[in-house]
């Protein structure tokens, strides 16, 4: 049997999963660390994803591959295919007067106006997750740099075109050197740089130039959802094998998504789906047939990695709140949790607002965090820990009601992400949510998707007119509705006040 890789090159980590392309059952995975940071040299995945391939025992079987992986990033490539400097990633929040700069210019001065043409125009409303703001940061901020970009590229952009070979010049690991047209992306990545329109397929680059102020650069080709940008090369995925039998000539590389489109074809959602993504971003993730332009900000309209829209409400505080508790309450992961389980419902009054790295749902860059209702009889560490946990859900419940009102419709929802595995997240949202809530049974589901993806070139690769392989995903524990109102009131009566 073919076998296929999926990676997820995440804020955190490289995940690598290889299964078998028909079945999709799970044979081998691995993975490495990420340093922290929201600006890093991107030599850092590259290391990271040959680290995660030799725990994952290697790919020279495997006959295609595609890269899932953090959206938004910035990778500036020189005419040498060299990054010119770390990539700003997705949480990093220096770009925010950038984004409000350019909403006011599109708008003639009028924020409302600018906002709801960039969200007509690209599907989102800018903040300074979206690579577009980072270019015009670096424009302004730095623009020797910006003089020097010849390619803008994403994460999964970069990691794809450095497993097929190509790379800077005069480095042993990128025998193919700095062909930067060879640069290939996906329109579920593409459609979060801010000067792609996901709706009508094509680059922007009249809003590039805005952003850059010049549009002499390369940008990745967008390939279609299941077709090959290249081949990896055999000096990085091993041995070069024939993608019908796994023994001959070339593992395919697959167009790659966005971590989200990743996990959403990973779960295999349909219109009715909502995700919740708890990782170190929190995403509260809806397929639809066509992208929304929803004008408040509160909804990104993405691409999928299968042809549709997905509509995203996405915060900058999810996994590493819990991580925060940890440290503040010096426990581990059960630790937290059993803490947490031990404060009833609301944590009497103690509400934290989570906005530890600023937010970017709702759009406050520069908020800090605040922890409301101390009084000595909630001066514990059980409701500390109940209190993180409450707060950074009502996030994301907050953003779930936000997809609501844009006309997605609710029928089955599901946990992932890394904190999806705590059982106090698990008791929590019900509770919070109000939902029944699905958990899939634990896995990496971005690297899922990307290896569902590599089925798919692979299937089509053989018949032009394959399908996606019908791989299922089991809901290992569905959660009953608990709802405790008591938390996202106490949470709404606050959270502006932050
Ligand atoms: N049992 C757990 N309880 C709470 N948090 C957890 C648990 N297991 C992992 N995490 C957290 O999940 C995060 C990593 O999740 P992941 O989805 O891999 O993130 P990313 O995709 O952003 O790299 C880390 O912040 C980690 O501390
Ligand atoms: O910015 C977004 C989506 O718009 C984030 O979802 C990033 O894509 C990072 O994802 P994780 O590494 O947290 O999974």
């Amino acid at each position: 049997m073919p076998l296929v890789a999926g990676v997820d090159t995440s804020t955190q980590s490289c995940k690598i999963v290889v299964r078998d392309a028909e079945t999709g059952a799970l044979v081998r995975s691995g993975s490495a660390k990420h340093p922290d940071g929201t600006e890093v040299d991107p030599q850092h995945w590259w290391d990271a994803f040959q680290e995660a391939a030799a725990a994952a025992g290697g790919l020279a079987d495997v006959a295609a591959l595609s890269v899932g992986g953090q959206q938004h990033g910035m990778v500036t490539l020189d005419a040498d295919g060299r990054v010119i400097r770390d990539a700003l990633l997705w949480n990093d929040t220096r770009s925010a007067p950038s984004a409000e700069a350019l909403i006011a210019e599109l708008g003639d001065g009028n924020r409302a106006a600018g906002a709801q043409a960039w969200a007509d125009a690209v599907g989102s409303v800018l903040v300074a997750s979206l690579t577009i703001t980072k270019l015009r940061w670096l424009r302004d901020n730095e623009p020797e740099n910006a003089a020097r970009v010849a390619a803008v590229a994403l994460p999964h952009d970069w990691l794809s075109w450095r497993i097929a070979g190509y790379g800077p010049a005069g480095d042993p690991t990128a025998p193919l050197g700095p062909q930067l047209d060879k640069l290939f992306t996906d329109r579920s990545d593409a459609s979060g740089t801010g000067y792609y329109d996901a709706s009508t397929g094509l680059y922007r680059p009249d809003l590039l130039e805005r952003a850059l102020g010049r549009v002499d650069v390369v940008l990745p080709r967008v390939v279609d959802v299941a077709e090959a940008g290249a081949v990896a090369h055999p000096t990085v995925a091993g041995s070069a094998v024939d993608h019908s039998t796994g023994s001959g000539s070339g593992c395919l590389i697959g167009p790659g998504a966005g971590d989200n489109a990743g996990a959403s074809l990973g779960l295999g959602m349909t219109p009715g789906d909502i995700a919740i993504s708890i990782g170190t971003s929190g995403v509260v993730s809806a397929v639809a047939p066509k992208r929304t332009a929803d004008g408040s900000g509160a909804i990104n309209g993405f691409a999928d990695a299968t042809g549709n829209a997905l509509m995203l409400a996405v915060t900058l505080n999810a996994a590493r709140v819990l991580d925060a508790a940890r440290e503040v309450l010096d426990v581990d992961f059960d630790g937290l949790a059993e803490l947490a389980l031990q404060a009833p419902p609301g944590s009497d009054g103690l509400v934290l607002v989570p906005y530890l790295e600023g937010e970017r749902t709702p759009n406050r860059p520069d908020a800090t965090g605040t922890l409301h209702g101390i009084r000595l009889a909630t001066s514990t560490r059980p409701h500390l820990a109940r209190a993180y946990i409450e707060g950074m859900l009502c996030g994301l419940a907050d953003g779930l009601d936000a997809l609501r009102a844009q006309g997605v419709s609710v029928e089955r929802v599901m946990l992932i992400g890394g904190a999806a595995q705590s059982p106090a997240v698990q008791r929590i949202a019900p509770q919070v949510f109000g939902l029944p809530i699905g958990i899939p049974e634990p896995g990496e589901y971005v690297a899922d998707g990307a290896a569902r993806q590599a089925a798919w070139v692979l299937a089509v690769a053989d018949d032009p007119d394959a399908g996606a392989p019908a791989w299922s995903t089991t809901i290992a524990t569905t959660l009953d509705a608990d709802p405790k109102p008591v938390i996202r009131e106490q949470y709404g009566a606050v959270r502006d006040l932050s």
